[in-house]
């Protein structure tokens, strides 16, 4: 596979995700656009060193499209850098609004969102998406080679840094045995792939840039019980040292976390931590 190819692959990839942020679906199925954030701009803070604590302070948030629907109404909620959390609540409660407005997809009309106690509307908006590392129930892979899938046309990722991040998303066992390894081409949507392998080459494209947080969006739902077991290894070990925010509606997903948000009507309406030792916390 050539360079050329791969850049061009990797760009129809990221003008495709730039479109999903501009472009939103109204819930009554029109199509309506965002205020629109420049991806490229060079404004803003970048933080160096960045822990990955994660706060909502009083968020306020609606579709402007639907200002008569508060999704967020007041929503209070902290994650300690290396946290594991589960934002947990019935569906259309905003857990995925939540991710957006951490990603500054939206941006909320009051309260605040920060990162390492800095207003994510204060950041450096290209140095915040590489802060955050995404996996979501359908993994975005393009018909190129396991190596661009997972580097994304990044001139600044060797193939060594995707053998790592392949050997954290437990991705580096079948990839090694694909007749060319990292350069075997996967087909549009990845289709060579199971579902499972799938998932995990997104895990590893997820890491590659050694996120400080990562956000798990219904990253297991669409897989079957034995793939399931498989990528919750592979996440388990890619959340180690990040803070994590997972949103799942299976029980199995929510073992391994530290605490517990319980979102509904805009609101927290309770959160537990959860105790994984033999003694309960004094
Ligand atoms: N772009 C949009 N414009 C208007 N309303 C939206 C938009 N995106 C989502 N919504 C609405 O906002 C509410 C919250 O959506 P969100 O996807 O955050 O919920 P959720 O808790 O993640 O739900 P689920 O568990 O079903 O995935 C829902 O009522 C949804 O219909």
């Amino acid at each position: 596979m050539k360079q050329q190819d791969s850049i061009e692959k990797a760009g129809a990839v990221l003008q495709e995700t730039i479109m999903n942020i501009k472009t939103v679906q109204a819930c009554n199925g029109e199509t309506t656009m965002t205020p629109v954030i420049d991806c490229y701009s060079s404004e803003g803070k970048i933080l160096h060193n960045p822990k990955g604590k994660i706060e909502f302070q009083n968020v306020h948030f609606w579709y402007p499209n639907r200002a008569e629907k508060k999704i967020l109404d007041g929503a209070s909620w902290k994650a300690d850098s290396g946290q594991t959390i589960a934002l947990v609540g019935p569906s259309g409660c905003g857990k995925s609004t939540s991710i957006g407005l951490l990603t500054r997809l939206y941006e909320a009309q009051k309260g605040t969102v920060s990162i390492d106690d800095v207003d994510v509307t204060m950041l450096n908006i290209h140095a915040l998406r590489k802060m955050v590392g995404i996996v979501q129930q359908e993994p975005n892979l393009f018909n190129g080679t396991i190596f661009e899938n997972v580097a994304l046309g990044d001139v600044s990722i060797t193939e060594e840094k995707v053998i790592h991040s392949c050997k954290i998303a437990n991705a580096d066992g079948f990839v090694q045995k694909l007749a060319n390894g990292y350069n075997t081409l996967i087909g549009a949507g990845g289709i060579q792939l199971s579902g499972g392998e799938k998932q995990r080459i997104a895990i590893a494209r997820a890491v590659v840039h050694n996120p400080p947080i990562l956000l798990l969006d219904e990253a297991t739902s669409a897989l079957d019980a034995e793939s399931e077991i498989m990528v919750q290894t592979a996440l388990k070990s890619a959340s180690k040292g990040r803070t994590t925010i997972v949103i799942a509606h299976r029980l199995s997903t929510l073992r391994d976390v530290d605490k517990i948000v319980v979102l509904k009507d805009g609101m927290v309406q309770e959160m537990g931590i959860v105790w994984h030792g033999s003694k309960a916390p004094q």
